[in-house]
This record gives structure tokens, sequence and C-alpha cells, in this order.
């Protein structure tokens, strides 16, 4: 120890010296001036050498020790100032940075290739089939050896999936399943196979194992095991925590168990922490988002594999057992072991929770096979009973029927959600090699056969279900929004459709009241032209009327109808007509009547009466005159409705008088008109037409008549038509005098329509 001190010492001094931070003692300096440096220990020993007193050393040694506290703060300052940069320097440093980053990298690659992985290994199970059959044959037992019983199940080492059995009659049955157990298997070979299938609940599928066979063949055995001999139920626990540990930096997994048997068709918890207390009554409840709970079942978060054991003891324990002839501890129940794993993905948040079911089923074997009676009796019907609805439940699954009866026992529908379509299944068929079990055993392998039949679809992979009922909800929210949004759209288009249809008729009738419009400006211009034009060969005073009429006419006519102005669009469109305008007196006179006195006056009292005439709006008069036979046809053909006068005696015969006609006549009686008797005047109007034929002929007869917007065109007047009606005749033979309506330019001056 002194001699490592001496060593280290100077080399600390120098430091101090290098420094200047801290004088030595004088003792030190003098020693130095002699070109040697000395340590404090080595002027302990100079002093021992020189015989100081022990006082002294004591001193010496507590000031070199104070300066050596000095020091290692100087030097722990000086590391302290020593930074990361100075250190290594800058190239170093961005050197760690791109490690750092080429290390992020490679993680994320290798999350990636981790779930490609995962996804492979699933598709790898998948392909190999969903639901799995392993078959395990046990020993013979010390008592069948004893008795002389041979084995009468043949393996070949070769075929890992094949096995035989030797009938009583020799003859050989075979039997193919995912993977054959021998007696000399143990429990590590059949989990080594059964991992993979366990280990996808934690990728978040549902999965079912379960043993079946009939008593004493050991599904107890393959499934719990024995403190030496750990079934599956231990060892899975054992591999989802170690699976869990080797994830933990990419998932957090929750593991919870719940132990149950059914018995006699009722639900027991094997985990209630005091059985003495009157048993719970369960029952399995569909929960809103659709999977199989037992609502009051006990469920037990485990966090290591020590307390999964004494929890599967507990449960155990507890589980009904009995003796029966084949087997000294019969299990008189299907056990269940239920383990629940939560998972959340840490990089992307994703959750699961699936289920992971481990089912000891009781014996298989028939009633008669077993000597039981009284409550063994009940028992084994119970267990028959329950068994053959799994046969049903696995036939309907084979067979793809739409029903599956998963509610007809409580084993299958407690198994509901975890023995079907989307989930993975393995079942152990456990059989005895023991030639007197061997029609238990081709049974036992012929149902197992069965199973193995069906062809499940992919697995599917659970999400959390409260999630999953959530995003149900929110996605039914949804289409039903999706659903209204539609409707209003489809509305909405529909009114639009309407509008632009509304839109397209009004625009389409304002074109026409405008084209109507136009027509008739025309119609009115033309027609005065043609007044002015029939008025212009009668006598002078007729001329000078009729220019007096025409500058009348040209400061009071009615202009024009203008371009149309822009109307309010049309709300509706109706059929209706407009009011007709009151019945106004109409004059109808007849010049062949008048003498010529009265053609005077009438003449005078037209003139004079004309201006109140022409203010009245609208008002219809008729008036009859006589003109030339030429004049006649001269006139051109007036486009409006017009009235004719005849000169007919008979005129209530007449079949052209309409009852207005004659009604007005009638009326017209008793006022002043021009005729002296009204009966004698025929007035043929167009307002009330005879029959289409007679209209017709009194068209052509009449070639005064001109076209009408609403009557069609005028027919044309030929020399070589005879008419052949007596109406028609009559009218040939009668001067036709032209009698415009509505011609108010002319009213003004009537007597300008007289004959000369
Ligand atoms: N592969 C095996 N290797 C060694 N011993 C086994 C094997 N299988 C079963 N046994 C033994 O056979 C006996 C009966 O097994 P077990 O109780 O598991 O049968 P079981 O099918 O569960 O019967 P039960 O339906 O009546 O409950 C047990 O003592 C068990 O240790």
């Amino acid at each position: 120890m002194e001699e490592k001190s001496q060593d280290t010492l100077p080399e600390k001094y120098e430091i101090v010296t290098d420094h200047e931070l801290n004088p030595p003692p004088s003792s030190d300096l003098e020693l130095r001036k002699g070109g040697k440096t000395i340590t404090g220990s080595q002027e302990i020993l100079l002093d021992q050498q020189r015989g100081l007193p022990l006082l002294k050393k004591i001193d010496a040694m507590s000031t070199t020790l104070q300066n050596l506290k000095k020091e290692r703060m100087i030097l722990s300052d000086v590391v302290k100032g020593i930074s990361a940069e100075s250190l290594l320097g800058s190239d170093v440093l961005s050197s760690l940075q791109i490690l750092g980053t080429e290390h992020e990298t490679l993680k994320k690659k290798y999350l990636e290739e981790s779930s490609e992985r995962k996804r492979l290994y699933n598709e790898v199970i998948e392909l190999k089939g969903n639901i799995r059959v392993f078959c395990r044959c046990r020993p013979l037992n010390q008592d069948e050896i004893a008795s002389g019983s041979s084995s009468v199940v043949e393996f070949d080492p070769s075929q890992e999936t094949e096995l035989q059995i030797i009938c009583s009659d020799s003859s050989r049955k075979q039997f193919k399943f995912d993977h054959i157990f021998g007696p000399k298997d143990n429990q590590e070979a059949v989990f080594a196979q059964t991992s993979p299938v366990v280990t996808s609940v934690l990728d978040g599928y549902n999965v079912c194992i379960f043993a079946y066979g009939q008593t004493g063949t050991g599904k107890t055995f393959t499934m719990e095991g024995t403190p030496e001999n750990r079934g599956v139920n231990y060892r899975t626990l054992e591999e989802l925590f170690r699976i869990s540990k080797e994830r933990c930096s990419t998932m957090k997994y929750e593991l919870f168990v719940s132990m149950l048997e059914v018995y006699n068709e009722k639900i027991r918890d094997l985990l209630v922490e005091n059985p003495n207390q009157p048993p719970k009554k369960l029952e399995v409840k569909q929960a809103a988002e659709g999977t199989q709970e037992v609502p009051g079942l006990v469920e037990a978060r485990v966090y290591s594999t020590d307390e999964v054991w004494e929890l599967l003891k507990t449960g155990s324990c507890a589980r009904s057992v009995g003796s029966t002839n084949a087997n000294e501890l019969s299990s008189r129940s299907h056990c269940l072991l239920r383990i629940t794993v939560k998972g959340e993905n840490l990089i992307n948040g994703q959750r699961t929770r699936s289920h992971l079911w481990l089912v000891d089923l009781a014996g298989s074997e028939r009633l008669g096979r077993i000597e039981v009676e009284g409550e063994r009796l009940k028992e084994s019907q119970f267990i028959n009973k329950s068994l053959s609805a799994l046969g049903d439940v696995i036939s309907a699954l084979a067979s793809k029927t739409a029903h599956i009866p998963y509610r007809n026992s409580k084993l299958t529908h407690l198994l509901q959600s975890s023995l079907g379509r989307d989930c993975k299944t393995l079942m152990f068929v456990q059989i005895s090699p023991s030639a007197a079990d061997l029609g238990e055993t081709i049974c036992s392998l012929n149902f197992a056969s069965r199973v193995r039949g069906i062809e499940h679809g992919p697995a599917r992979k659970q999400g959390d279900p409260t999630e999953l009922f959530k995003y149900k909800q929110m996605a039914e929210k949804l289409k039903q929004d999706e659903k209204e949004t539609k409707k209003l759209q489809d509305s909405l288009q529909s009114l639009q459709l309407r509008f632009a249809a509304r839109e397209h008729l009004c625009r389409n009738l304002q074109e026409k009241v405008r084209d109507l419009e136009n027509q008739l400006a025309e119609e009115r211009k033309a027609r005065l032209q043609q007044e002015t034009k029939a008025a212009a060969p009668f006598t002078k005073s007729s001329v000078l009327a009729s220019q007096q009429l025409g500058q009348k006419a040209a400061t009071q006519k009615k202009p024009p109808l203008g371009p149309s102005k822009p109307r309010v669009p049309l709300r509706g469109i109706t059929n209706l007509l407009p009011p007709p305008a009151p019945l106004r007196k109409t004059g109808i006179t007849t010049f062949a009547s008048i003498s010529t006195e009265d053609r005077e006056n009438l003449s005078k009292k037209t003139t004079a009466t004309s201006t109140r005439t022409l203010m009245m709006p609208r008002r219809r008069v008729s008036i009859a005159v006589r003109p030339p036979e030429t004049t006649t046809t001269q006139v051109e053909k007036p486009k409006r409705r017009i009235s004719i006068a005849t000169l007919r005696p008979e005129s209530h015969l007449n079949p052209m008088m309409t009852p207005l006609n004659r009604s007005k006549n009638v009326g017209d009686m008793g006022r002043r008109s021009f005729a002296k008797d009204a009966r004698m005047v025929r007035r043929v109007s167009r307002i009330f037409s005879p029959l289409p034929g007679l209209r017709n002929a009194a068209a052509e007869a009449t070639p005064v008549v001109s076209k009408s917007k609403f009557l069609g065109s005028p027919p044309t007047q030929t020399s070589s038509w005879k008419p052949k009606h007596p109406t028609v005749v009559a009218l040939q033979k009668r001067h036709f005098i032209w009698s415009p309506l509505k011609l108010r330019g002319l009213k003004n001056d009537r007597r300008s329509l007289q004959p000369s």
C-alpha cells in the first residue's frame, strides 16, 4: 500500500506545481531547490528519519490531505469543463448523429419485418387449416398391462399424421390427422405443436383448444398435466408471458384468467374466493358488441407463471369429480379455462381483445359402457347431451349451414365466439390403446375425422369489442347521414328540374305572347289599311270623310303594340278565359230597308255619335252596307272576326241564326235601328258558327269572309262551284256586306260606308 502511494503521489504534485494554483509548503520548496521533487509520504519518511515528534508528522499529513482535497476539487472542475464536443470533436458527433438516424430507420424496418413475419406466420397456420385435429394415444396403464390387454393402435414413425386401428376382425382402419402423438410423446412435444395456435391469441385471434375422448384417455393429463408434467394450460400461459415480454417494446399485453365448469348444464365459477358460500347463478349473455359473456364470472389478472400455477391448482381442486369404474377420479363436468388477452400496439395504438379457451371435456363414453346409476347416471346424461350438441355444432359448421345450433347447450353457447368460422380451433382426440376400448376409440376417431373435415374460412382478428361497438355505432350514424343527404340531394335535384321546366315553359309562353302581340299589331295595321282602301271608291264626301277619318285614325287609333315588356314569370298556367266583356248593344242595320231620308238621318246620327262611339272601348257595331258588286270583290279579305248582315225576311228560319243573334235581334227590336224590321236582319256571326259543312259552304260562298286565325284559311273562290245547301244558295243570291268589327277608326264616319 505504501509503495503504491509513493508511485502515484509524485504525479499529482507535478500537476499542482505546473498549474501554479496551490503553491506547495515551504518545506517542499526547499526540497525542490535541491533539484528533486519530494512527495508528502517521502517527507514523512524524512521526518521519521530526522526523528521528528509524532505531532509534527500528523500536522504535515493533514496539510497534505488538505492539499489533496483542493487538488481533487480543481481536477473535478477541469473535468466538468471538458464538453462532449471538445472531447470527441465535431466529426465524431456528426457521425454519432448519423448512426442514431440509421438506428431509428433499422428499428422501423425491423418492426415492419416483424409484422410481415406475423402475417406470413398466420397465413401458414391458415393454410394448415384454422381447425386442426391432433390425436394423442396414452400408454397402456398398469391395469391393462396386468390384464394382458394388447394395443390396437399402430403408429408408423415415418408418418406423423397417420395411424391404424386393428379392428376385432383383424382389419385395419386408417385415420389421418394433423399430428399424431404416440404413448412415448411427452408434454413438451405436444406443446411444441400446439404453441403456434396458442400464440395467435396474442395477435388478436379467438382460439379454442379442447380435449375430447372417453374417460381415462388422458384429457386432463394433456390439458392440466401434473406438477412434474405440466400440461397445455400452464405451458400456454408460460408461453404467453414469454412472448409478451419479448414484444414489450412494441406491444402491451394484459392477461386475465377465468375458470369455470359446466356441470349438469349449470355454469360454476371455479375461481370464487370462498367455495363454501352458495354458488352464483351464472348465465351466458350476449353483450352489445355481439360477444358471449358470463356476467359475474371472476376474471383474475395474472402477471407471472407462478401465480398462474396456483390459480390453476385452485380451480382444478374445485372441479366436480367422481369415481367411475373407468376412472378413479373421473371428470364429471366440462372444465373451461378462459384466457383473455388485451393487447395494445404501442406504435399505432391499435387495441385487441381476444379469448383463448382451453377446454377439458368430460368423458365421451356411451352410457352402457360404464356402469353408473343415480347421480352419476344423471351427470352422464348431461355430459352426453352437451357433447352431442358440440357434435351438432361441428356438423353444422362442416356442412356450412346458415344456422349453427350454439344455444343447444351451455358448453357450445359459451364457446360460440371462439368455435366457428372466424376462429382458430384445435382439437385433441384422446384415445386408449387398449383392445377393451376399441369401440369407443373408433367412435372418438370418427368424430375427430368429422371435425377435421370442417373447412373454416380465414380467421378474423378480434378488435376490442367496446371500440368495435363504438365504431359500429359511428358507421351506422354515418350511413344514416349519408341516406339523409342523398334524399335531400334527390329532392333538390327534382326541384331544380321542375324549376328548369317551369322556366322553360315561361320562356316559351312569353315568346308566344310576344309573337301574338306582334301579329295582332300587324293585323291591326293591315286592317286599317284595308278599311281605308275599302272606303275609297265611295262618294267624294266619303273620300273626304275617309281623309278625315284617316287623320283621326292616325291621331286616335290605338298604336300597335310595341315589343312586349318584360313580364313577371308566370306562376301558373290557367285555362281560364279572361272575364267576358259585358254584352253591348249591337246595332244591325240594313240599307235595303232604309229610306233616303232615313239614310241622311242615319248619317247625321252616325256623325253625331261617332265621337262618343269611338271613345267607347271595343264597342262592337255591325253595319250593313250594300256595296256595288265590284267593290265587294275588290275588298281585301279582313283577318278579323266579321259580322255579315243579309236581307232575309224569314230570318227566324235561318239555320245560321244563332241563339245569341236571335236574342240580340229580339232585344234590338225595341231599340233604335237602321232596319225597319229587325227580324229581317240576319246576322251571320262567326262566334257561333254553323255546322262545319255549312260553315265551309258559307265561307266559300262569301268572298268577304276572310281568313281568321281562329278558323283557318278561307277557301279560294271558284266560279265552277255550285252550292247545294239552301242557306248557302240564299247567301249567295243575296248581297253580302262586309262589316268589320271593332272598326273604331271608321266608326266616326259611318256615312262613308253608305252605298252611293
Ligand atoms: N400420455 C400419458 N402418459 C402418461 N400417463 C397418462 C397419459 N395420459 C393419461 N395418463 C394417465 O391416465 C390417467 C387418466 O388420465 P386422465 O384423468 O387425464 O383421463 P381423462 O380423460 O381426463 O379422464 P376423465 O374423463 O375421467 O377425466 C391418469 O392417471 C393419467 O396420469
